[in-house]
């Protein structure tokens, strides 16, 4: 199966590095809105900004992507810097969700776990 690098193409100008760099982000944003989209529910499943950042959660992420991306012939480091900083958008973009629930009437959760009715 072709790695991610061998699909790229060779360029001689700038209108062919942005024509490819173009259809990449077609592909990017739907997919970056739909990951969007999960915050949401983690903020609504959690529902408890305490539990918004979770630590192990991102340590496990990193070592999910970093071979992932060497299996794709990318740079590992670079992976993880663009994930580290992704992670920190959707993390404030959790918060904001929870946020706009909570003042919408999501009730905090009770002692117990489950949500106050
Ligand atoms: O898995 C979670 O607990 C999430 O809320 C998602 C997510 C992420 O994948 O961006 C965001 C915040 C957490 O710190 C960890 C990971």
């Amino acid at each position: 199966m072709a790695r991610a690098i061998d699909k790229v193409k060779n360029c001689e100008t700038m209108t062919e590095v942005r024509a490819g760099v173009n259809a990449l982000d077609d592909i990017l944003v739907p997919l970056l809105v739909e990951r969007g989209g999960y915050m949401t529910q983690a903020a609504k499943v959690k529902n408890d900004e305490n539990l918004v950042y979770d630590q192990d959660r991102i340590d496990a992420i990193i070592e999910r992507v970093r071979p992932q991306a060497e299996r794709e012939g990318g740079n590992a480091d670079l992976i993880e810097r663009l994930y580290r900083a992704m992670i920190t958008c959707y993390i404030d973009y959790e918060h904001e969700e929870l946020a706009r629930m909570r003042a919408a009437g999501l009730k905090p959760r009770t002692a117990s776990g489950s949500n106050a009715s």
